[in-house]
């Protein structure tokens, strides 16, 4: 969807007017997300700071320039702007602030190497030696092309075969949907009295996101083929009540859902009973009560007790943590414990008391090493806060841009960041990326492809774009943790943490859209100086990250000549050395700050997204706190990462407000038994 804009300034360091026809596009829709915040009132003494005690860099260093061709004015004229930006856009020359002065040192990294947990993907077992149905063999084989199983099928589908409760953990991209879709499918094509549709469900799959229930509902469809009898059916919020309401009247089997919209229509749909149901899966279930879902589970189970006693349940996640043991108690019955982990699953007898001590999942130290992909290469980086905006830019430049059939995802804290990114680089890198510069490849103009997803854009954006990443072989979503869990996002070979996420579970689900199934993949995380003591923290869930300085990301923007500094601009050749690499970083820097102050809107824009970046930063858990503390970013360095060029004033009093709204939410919801969590 991405054609690059071939109408590129004779001017290297200037950009075209005229974004590409999708930048353009992508923009209009963008621009009405944003049409509510844009008409705040603009800052009117930008030189404040009120936030921070910390030194007031950004005043004088913002004035200060950078040392010889490196002190540059751009006029905003040239950069592509809206009508109604015009008027605000006549204004004189900016200087550009320095990047690369007055940052704190960059710690070295003494992270103990630690020895990943592993588990084995495939097996020798093949699908046939399970005695399913015939043509339930015939559909893995032929419609899924899959053969040989892999590990955490071999162990969980015999159990769950037998009719146990199981709770199943295995890593990510390790094929636990078909671990319990397949004993679905058998159980119920099997079943005496042939299933009608109007018996309504035998099923009931619950999972995190919308996205999700997709997903798992394709794959069901897909086994059912030659079933036809049994229909499967997804709830899952942003369709019309009614439409659903129709459906489930009509009769779903296999009902796949998330709980807030399973809630909504137990609580509002007289057609919805339970008496029937064999089946209650829980996927994802630690993030189920990750997000504020517990009451909703309450409710859910309620209303399936109140109907039917007897049923198989099942939970599963790459990612045992103490939500799931809670949620295990509540809903699981006898549970066998099934971790490819160690390799052993406990199928005794469940009467026996003694026995039954070792069923329980596991617990302690062992809850808190999760398996990782063997063939996940992970990285970190560690950037200066002012530096991190185009230490990002150019990261997205270097493999997607200039390497061939790259996809990659980038993980934001919250919605606000994502729309923030997304439409910055549409307007600036997609902008300046028309005509092939010299030394890149002659297709990569059309490489870059930037596509979002976070749970404020409405479900039918949030559908197609989902279609699209998935079905391409190429691009950048940038996301926030509404990607996370259990997407199944074919061939992505990047994943990039902009912000470290808030627990290592979230870490682990994040770098697993990558390297699934045995494939190759990497993942990079981005922290500043301050956060460099993170790594050790990972190191302690057995997670080992290999370094990648910052100055072999930025080495990249010297191969685009878009950012071509005037010293170098007359130069037929010369060797790159570390002084043309800051230089080029600096142009990068004043594409976005130019962008930014070409009116103030867009001034009021970035510094809404700098405040829900404070706000995110604000939520980290206890436990991390003493890594991830608001008191130590420096609101003028954070404030050049949102294209700002100084820090905002009256930002203290506006996140305090927010803060505030935001505690007494988590607390209302610690009161209702809730885990907090942010709004993905
Ligand atoms: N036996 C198999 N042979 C080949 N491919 C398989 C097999 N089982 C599953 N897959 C494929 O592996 C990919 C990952 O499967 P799945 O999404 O079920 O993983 P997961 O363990 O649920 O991951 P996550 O923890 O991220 O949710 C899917 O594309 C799926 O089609």
């Amino acid at each position: 969807m991405a054609a690059a804009d071939s109408s590129l300034s004779d001017n290297p360091r200037t950009f075209s007017r005229r974004p590409s026809a999708q930048a353009s596009r992508q923009a209009k829709a963008t621009k009405r997300k944003h049409q509510a915040s844009s008409e705040a009132p603009p800052a009117k003494r930008r030189n404040e700071t009120s936030f921070l005690p910390a030194k007031k860099t950004s005043v004088k260093e913002t004035q200060r320039a950078f040392k010889g061709n490196t002190q540059k004015t751009f006029s905003p004229k040239k950069h592509s702007v809206s009508p109604s930006d015009r008027n605000q856009e006549e204004r004189p020359c900016i200087k550009t602030s320095s990047l690369f002065k007055n940052n704190p040192d960059i710690p070295e990294l003494h992270r103990p190497v630690v020895k990943q947990v592993q588990e084995k993907v495939f097996t020798s077992a093949a699908f046939h030696e399970l005695g399913l149905h015939p043509h339930l063999i015939s559909t893995i084989n032929t419609v899924l092309k899959m053969s040989s199983m892999t590990s955490v099928q071999k162990q969980s589908i015999p159990v769950l075969l037998e009719g146990r409760d199981a709770l199943v953990r295995s890593q990510t991209g390790s094929g636990k949907t078909l671990a319990y879709c397949i004993p679905v499918v058998q159980s119920l094509q099997a079943m005496k009295s042939k299933i009608q549709r109007s018996d309504g469900p035998y099923a009931l799959v619950l999972v995190p996101t919308r996205e999700l229930a997709l997903q798992s509902f394709d794959t069901v469809q897909k086994l059912l083929k030659p079933f036809t009898w049994i229909v499967p059916g997804v709830l899952m919020g942003g369709e019309k009540r009614k439409s659903e309401k129709a459906r489930l009247r009509k009769g779903i089997n296999i009902l796949i859902s998330t709980p807030g919209r399973l809630v909504d229509h137990i609580k509002s749909t007289k057609n919805i009973h339970f008496s029937r149901l064999r089946w209650l899966v829980f996927d994802e279930a630690d993030r189920i009560l990750d997000l504020g879902f517990e009451r909703d589970i309450t409710v859910i189970l309620n209303a399936v007790n109140a109907e039917c006693q007897k049923r198989q349940n099942v939970l599963l996640s790459a990612t045992l943590t103490e939500g799931v043991t809670r949620l295990a108690d509540i809903s699981l019955h006898d549970p066998v414990s099934i971790s490819v982990l160690d390799k052993s699953h406990d199928q005794l007898n469940p009467k026996d008391k003694a026995v039954r001590e070792v069923c329980p999942p596991p617990a302690g130290d062992e809850l808190d090493n999760f398996a990782i992909p063997e063939s996940l290469e992970q990285h970190v980086t560690v950037v200066p806060s002012k530096l991190r905006l185009v230490c990002l830019a150019a990261f997205i430049l270097q493999k997607c841009k200039f390497e061939k059939d790259q996809k990659m995802v980038v993980f934001f804290s919250s919605c606000e960041l994502v729309e923030f990114h997304y439409s910055l680089f549409l307007q600036t890198l997609l902008s300046s990326s028309g005509a092939p510069a010299s030394g890149q490849l002659p297709s990569a103009s059309t490489r870059l492809k930037f596509l979002r997803l976070h749970g404020n854009m409405e479900q039918e954006e949030r559908t197609a774009v989902f279609q699209e990443f998935s079905h391409s072989r190429r691009g950048v979503l940038l996301c926030t943790d509404v990607a996370a869990r259990g997407l199944d996002l074919p061939q992505v070979t990047w994943i990039v943490q902009y912000n470290a996420p808030s627990s290592p579970a979230e870490y682990i689900h994040r770098i697993g859209r990558t390297a699934r199934i045995g494939c190759h993949g990497s993942s990079l995380l981005i922290l500043a100086p301050s956060e460099a003591e993170y790594v050790n923290s990972l190191a302690s869930h057995k997670i080992n990250v290999s370094e990648m300085k910052m100055e072999d990301i930025l080495c990249v923007l010297t191969r685009d000549d878009c950012f071509k500094g005037k010293r170098w601009g007359a130069q037929k050749s010369h060797a790159v050395g570390p002084q043309e690499i800051r230089e080029r970083a600096t142009v990068l820097q004043t594409v976005f700050e130019d962008y930014v102050h070409s009116s103030e809107r867009r001034v009021s824009w970035a510094k809404k997204a700098l405040q829900s970046f404070i706000q995110a930063y604000a939520t980290y858990p206890r436990e991390l706190k003493h890594i991830f503390h608001v008191r130590s970013l420096h609101l003028g360095h954070v404030a050049k990462s949102f294209g700002l060029r100084d820090a905002p004033r009256n930002l203290s009093a506006l996140t305090r407000k927010k803060r505030k709204a935001h505690l007494k939410r988590s607390r209302l919801r610690k009161s209702a038994g809730f885990a907090a969590g942010a709004q993905p």
